[in-house]
């Protein structure tokens, strides 16, 4: 029989994840605690950019598929497989994962069970936790009902969460009996019969893949920075290295971008509750490189301020900046830990007017930043600049025409944060052009 699903956190992972198991050919039920949330995406709305997902989610909620509450009761009821896919953000008081919501999750959903039913962690977390996870599941869950926890850590990108999760690399499971891993196996036979390798694992192993595929992208993008603060002091160019490195098929020109760095709603917490959790485990030197991977990430946003502050003459006093890009990476609405952000609210503090333009981050970033400005396009986000800081590389922006944007600045100058700008166009157009890592 096809079981029925239910997705319990219903925001970037859940919402795509819950819309892609429909595609798959499931009955879905998503539940959140948010109300607002579950408003939208049970009238078949996103509340999040993501490309594809609009269209896939409001199809299968209009063919009745997939359906949305805030009632837990009627997923409890209604689940065969519940997986989870709440947040695990960074504590605010260090850098633990802040696993209060999945504690909940467990706690308000176990009491509820009265089928036997499979229950699988997908949100990222440190080694242990699925263990403990199981404990509270089955203390909490009524007597004589056939419970059971895995864990299945999730590899998606935003701005490709719907490809991603359709197309994944690996399936990854992290199980402790074979009928839980028959289940997963079933759920996800379409994609490992389209031939996506599937692993099985135990649970440790399942939730360090993730933490591990996250570290490693992230010292590969901080590797490439840090030979960007070589090349700044060299005069080398680093996107030509990177070009040279990439060739190499062992090292891959993959996430080899130098720029402003990482950040988002993954990279950054991952890594820093990764040191934290290790550092319980008495194992903190085996990840202390993961400090430094941290520490020359945001000394990239400082480097960006710097260039900035020298394209105006030394001083951010009386100045205006026009900022292309909120977002954390272009295709997404995200600014968790938004780099450019970070940058543009530094130099607003510093006292120059800034002004930001983003394709689709701007509702978010006026939540968070109030204080800085925006604009209702590139070109009036640049209206009368001093200098222009390119900080998200939305396709839009790389399109812009430098003669055209020329005409509305004050003057003709800017700092290219995502190396993703043709120098030698902007160059022909008059503008000075500084990047990070390149002469
Ligand atoms: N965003 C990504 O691209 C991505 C990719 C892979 C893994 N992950 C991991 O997935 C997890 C979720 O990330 P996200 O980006 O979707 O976060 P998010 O903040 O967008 O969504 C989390 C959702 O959980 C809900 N929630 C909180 N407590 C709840 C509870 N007790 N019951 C039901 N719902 C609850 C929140 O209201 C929110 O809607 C994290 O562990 C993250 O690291 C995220
Ligand atoms: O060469 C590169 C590649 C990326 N970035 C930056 O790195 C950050 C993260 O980018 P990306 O990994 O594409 O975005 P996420 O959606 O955060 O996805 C990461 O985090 C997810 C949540 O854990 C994982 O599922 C994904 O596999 C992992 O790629 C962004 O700020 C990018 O601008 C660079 O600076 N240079």
């Amino acid at each position: 029989m096809t079981p029925r699903l239910t997705v319990v956190g219903t925001g970037y992972l859940g919402a795509t994840h819950a819309a892609c198991m429909a595609e798959l050919g499931y009955d879905v039920i998503g539940f959140d605690v948010d109300e607002a949330k579950i408003a939208a995406l049970q009238a078949g709305k996103v509340p999040f950019y993501e490309p594809e997902l609009p269209e896939l989610l409001a199809r299968h909620v209009a063919a009745g598929r997939l359906s949305f509450t805030t009632d837990i009761q009627e997923i409890a009821e209604a689940g065969d497989i519940h997986f989870l896919c709440v947040g695990t953000p960074q504590r605010p008081d260090g850098y633990a994962a802040d696993l209060r919501y999945l504690f909940d999750a467990v706690d308000n959903l176990a009491p509820l069970l009265r089928r036997p039913c499979l229950v699988v962690g997908k949100s990222t977390v440190p080694a242990g936790t699925a263990a403990r996870l199981a404990e509270r599941l089955t203390a909490s869950a009524p007597a004589g009902t056939a419970v059971e926890l895995a864990w299945n850590p999730e590899f998606l990108r935003e701005g490709f969460a719907v490809a991603d999760t359709l197309h994944p690399d690996r399936i990854v499971v992290g199980v402790r009996s074979s009928r839980a891993e028959q289940a997963l196996r079933s759920v996800y036979a379409p994609l490992i019969s389209a031939g996506v390798p599937f692993l099985v694992a135990d649970f440790a192993t399942a939730e360090l893949v993730k933490v591990a595929a996250n570290s490693f992208l992230a010292t590969k993008i901080s590797f490439i920075n840090a030979m960007a603060e070589i090349c700044e002091a060299t005069g080398a160019d680093v996107v030509r290295l990177a070009e040279a490195l990439a060739l190499d098929p062992r090292i891959g020109g993959r996430f080899l971008q130098a720029g402003l760095g990482f950040g988002g709603g993954c990279l950054p917490k991952d890594i820093r509750a990764f040191i934290a959790w290790a550092e319980e485990l008495g194992a903190g030197d085996a990840v202390a490189f993961l400090r430094d991977v941290d520490a020359i990430n945001l000394r990239r946003r400082h480097r960006m301020v710097e260039l900035a502050k020298e394209q105006c003459d030394g001083a951010f006093d009386g100045k205006r900046v026009g900022v292309l890009g909120a977002a954390f990476k272009p295709n997404s609405d995200d600014i968790r830990d938004s780099p450019a952000l970070e940058v543009a609210d530094t130099i607003r503090r510093a006292g120059a007017a800034v002004t930001v333009y983003d394709p689709e981050a701007m509702p978010n970033a006026a939540v968070r930043y109030p204080e800085l400005s925006y604009a209702d396009s590139a070109f009036a986000a640049c209206e009368g600049a001093d200098v222009v800081l390119h900080l998200t590389e939305w396709r839009e922006f790389r399109d812009l025409d430098p003669v055209a944007l020329g005409a509305v600045v004050r003057r003709r100058r800017i700092v290219d944060g995502r190396n993703a700008l043709d120098p030698e166009r902007w160059r022909a157009a008059g503008w000075t052009y500084r990047a990070l890592g390149r002469p």
